[in-house]
């Protein structure tokens, strides 16, 4: 049995090895358990050091078969089957991710399968139109030389992931792996294991070579991601998660100086200034604040309002918040659950600590009452404070959770102080309908990705990252290509 194919309950879910599912040589395991009902649904086989090993020499072994001897057009050929698999099997994927995270179905089935399949085929077209580079040089006897590039894969690739957007964070960074000619270890999030143990279905599915795409299951530190990440076979490492996480594996990293990719944390700041159009600033940050209970890295924890329009913007935003009910099932308008019981116990310190801090809270602050299968469940009320400061914890640390500050301002250079003073450098959002400001504002954001009247407007070609405690490198189309492959020029003497 490798992953949820039918029913989640009971589901043993194994590591994928050299095209093959396997229990940990160890014997060890740990539950799965779904986040909306608090109840074990499946036992997660962990991977022991020598299973990583075995994973990490099937990849690097990999690297020299038949799939290192494809050439471009066979492997884009087979990344885009992948992608067509992956949306045959949409149900199934969807059920696993549900089980595994507890979102409500609309969540994962527009926004977690389709875009995880989508990060297949965009980066099989995005490998297949890179055009090269080259120069005529003059050389000093007065003749020609040609210099020109060809990229390599990087070689064995560890991808560790984080439990927010499993399927679609994996994907974002296995796709464009393959698509370059790498080879790749998942580690998935212990919380979430699920949709990666399945994407090994999908490989066999389509005859991708053993050891091109391997998974090992468990936890960080002494567990199968420092195994993975210390593990000299390894090439690079691409990651997100927590900033201390990137932090440990840095120092990984540095032994036997592999090449990282890091995605981390936010405190992501949004602008509204006093003319921005209020129907699509609320519709576009209450979005933002409360999809995916706030667990979206890219989420606004930190809003900004021009004096004038203070009082309305904050009357409308409750009213939405108050529309985001906790639940995933039923008439509610489905807020679901938080990840886990302790991700639950440190959102509702910040709910406490915004209060002994001195905030107001406007909306939530607690827990909902929810009877039913639902009891059990990891919810939490969506949350809006004002009367908050700069420098309270709610407004300096990351929350991972549905709830932001909201504070007025009263000039442009006020608010773009206050928005760029934190450490991290993720995404902003400005909303206003004066375009020129709109573009001045967002170019003086010390940030990765910032949107004007919209947000998580994505077009997967687009490089994304952040700045700062918010990460190192950027990805997405072209740019994934700088970190997934090597360069080499070649200089001819014409
Ligand atoms: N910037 C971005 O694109 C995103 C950032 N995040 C951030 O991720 C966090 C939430 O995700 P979590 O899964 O809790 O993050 P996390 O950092 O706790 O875990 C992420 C992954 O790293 C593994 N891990 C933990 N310690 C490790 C170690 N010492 N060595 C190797 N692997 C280790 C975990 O097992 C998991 O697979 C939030 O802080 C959020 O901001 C989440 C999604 C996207
Ligand atoms: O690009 C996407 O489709 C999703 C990005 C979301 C994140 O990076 C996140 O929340 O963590």
């Amino acid at each position: 049995m490798t992953s949820a194919s039918s029913s989640p309950v009971t589901e043993t879910i194994l590591n994928f090895i050299d095209g093959s599912y396997r229990k940990g040589s160890e014997g060890k395991s740990f539950p799965n358990v779904n986040p909306a009902t608090g109840t074990a649904i499946g036992v997660v086989h962990e991977a022991s050091q020598a299973d990583v090993a075995d994973a990490v020499a099937a990849a690097k072994a990999a690297l020299t078969g038949p799939w290192g001897k494809m050439t471009t057009a066979e492997r884009v050929k087979l990344i885009a089957a992948v992608a067509t698999e992956i949306e045959r099997r949409a149900d199934d994927f969807l059920a696993a991710e549900v089980a595994d995270t507890g979102k409500p179905r609309h969540v994962a089935s527009h926004i977690d399968i389709p875009r995880g399949a989508a990060n297949f085929r965009m980066f099989a077209d995005v490998v297949s139109t890179m055009p090269g580079e080259s120069f005529n040089t003059s050389t000093p006897d007065g003749g020609q030389a040609l210099n020109y590039t060809v990229r390599k894969p990087k070689g064995v690739v560890a991808v560790v992931c984080p439990w927010n957007f499993p399927l679609l964070l994996m994907t974002w960074k296995v796709g464009p792996a393959l698509a370059c000619g790498n080879t790749v270890v998942v580690k998935p999030s212990e919380e979430t294991p699920r949709t990666a143990a399945l994407l090994g279905e999908v490989m066999n599915a389509v005859g991708m070579p053993k050891g091109v795409y391997n998974v090992v299951h468990g936890f960080g530190p002494g567990s199968a991601g420092e195994f993975l990440t210390s593990n000299p076979d390894v090439d690079a490492i691409t990651f997100t998660g927590e900033t201390g996480t990137g932090q440990a594996i840095m120092q990984k990293a540095a032994i036997g100086v592999r090449d990282i990719s890091f995605e981390l944390g936010g405190k992501n700041p949004a602008i509204v200034f006093a003319d921005a159009d209020l129907d699509k600033a609320v519709e576009g940050l209450s979005r933002s604040v409360f999809l995916n209970t706030g667990q979206v890295c890219l989420g606004t924890e930190r809003v900004y309002v021009e004096r004038p329009i203070f009082d309305a913007f904050v009357a409308r935003m409750v009213a939405a918040a108050q529309g985001f009910k906790p639940g995933v099932t039923g008439d509610r308008a489905y807020l679901g659950p938080l990840i886990s019981a302790e991700h639950r116990e440190k959102v509702l310190g910040y709910y406490r600590r915004a209060v002994e801090d001195g905030a107001t809270v406007v909306t939530g602050g607690g827990v909902p009452e929810i009877s039913g299968a639902e009891a059990g469940g990891f919810f939490v009320e969506p949350t809006l404070w004002i009367d908050v400061a700069h420098g309270d914890t709610v407004m300096r640390e990351e929350i991972f959770g549905p709830c932001c500050g909201i504070v007025p301002f009263d000039s442009e250079d006020e608010v773009i102080a206050l928005a760029n003073d934190t450490v991290y450098g993720l995404c902003a959002s400005i909303w206003t309908e004066n375009l020129s400001r709109g573009h001045r504002v967002a170019a003086a954001m010390d940030v990765g990705v910032c949107w004007v009247n919209s947000w998580f407007l994505r077009d997967l070609r687009t490089a994304f990252g952040g700045s700062g405690h918010s990460g190192i490198g950027r990805e997405g189309g072209v740019h994934s290509l700088e970190f997934y492959t090597e360069i080499t020029n070649i200089c001819v003497k014409l």
